[in-house]
């Protein structure tokens, strides 16, 4: 065994409303979940308030985004002050939708994540190539480039956990095959410990996420490298209590 906890994140990036969020809780209070894995929730910003106050507290919520300052004329952005404020333990940064809808770019979620960490959030920072990219062979070029940019900026990992997402793999039903997860994932270790330390290369965390599945879950969690997922589509069915389980 590793010694890294596993950690399990819901990501449910523009979806639920307040009914559909009181059902999926319901189910999570009310189902046996495994202590040894730290769960993390992810709603949409509006409602991070109110599912943080119907949820069991062994669950974390997340913010899905934030932006690099504290206030100011940042007209539909938020702060991590502000997702503190309303509960959040953790922000998602640096989300392949992020990056290729909205545009934001490695310095930007460098900075992002630089600034969550100081002010205190937990920061799951995603990396992933595109289809393209791996089919040119520059998987390990591109994830390197991207962990490198965030690791220019932060000098304290205890609070980091990598989500390593394919993004061939995000709502697509492609899920990577424990092998391929876990090939990128130890040369993302391996790359830490050259690049910056060898404790940071043990002790961090580095999740899985793309089309993860109850029925996919277990044998991927089986992966020595792969420490647990960052769910999407899944995350909001009954399906995420044995993502959370995949473990045992
Ligand atoms: O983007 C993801 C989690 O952040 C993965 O989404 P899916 O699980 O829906 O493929």
């Amino acid at each position: 065994m590793s010694g890294r906890k596993f950690f399990v994140g819901g990501n449910w990036k523009m979806n639920g409303n307040k009914d559909e969020i009181k059902k999926i809780v319901d189910g999570l209070n009310g189902a046996a979940l495994n202590d040894n894995t730290d769960i993390v929730v992810s709603p949409p910003a509006c409602y991070l308030e109110y599912t943080k106050g119907l949820l069991s507290p062994k669950i974390s919520t997340a913010g899905q985004n934030c932006y690099k300052v504290a206030k100011g004329a940042f007209t539909g952005d938020l702060s991590p002050q502000m997702l503190i404020d309303v509960g959040a333990d953790w922000v998602i940064i640096g989300h392949s939708e992020r990056r290729n809808v909205f545009g934001e770019g490695d310095e930007l979620i460098a900075e992002k994540t630089a600034f969550a960490l100081e002010s205190g959030l937990g920061v799951i920072a995603c990396i992933g190539e595109k289809l393209e990219e791996r089919e040119s062979g520059k998987t390990e070029e591109v994830v390197f480039q991207q962990t490198k940019a965030i690791a220019a900026k932060v000098s304290n990992w205890d609070k980091v956990v990598l989500a390593y997402e394919p993004v061939w793999a995000i709502g697509t039903g492609k899920t990577a095959t424990p092998q391929q997860a876990q090939d990128v994932h130890a040369q993302l270790r391996k790359w830490l410990k050259e690049n910056v330390s060898e404790s940071v290369a043990n002790s961090l965390r580095i999740i899985y996420g793309g089309s993860v599945t109850g029925g996919n879950c277990k044998e991927l969690a089986q992966s020595g490298d792969i420490d647990g997922f960052l769910v999407g589509g899944a995350s909001l069915k009954p399906e995420f209590v044995e993502i959370i389980n995949a473990r045992g």
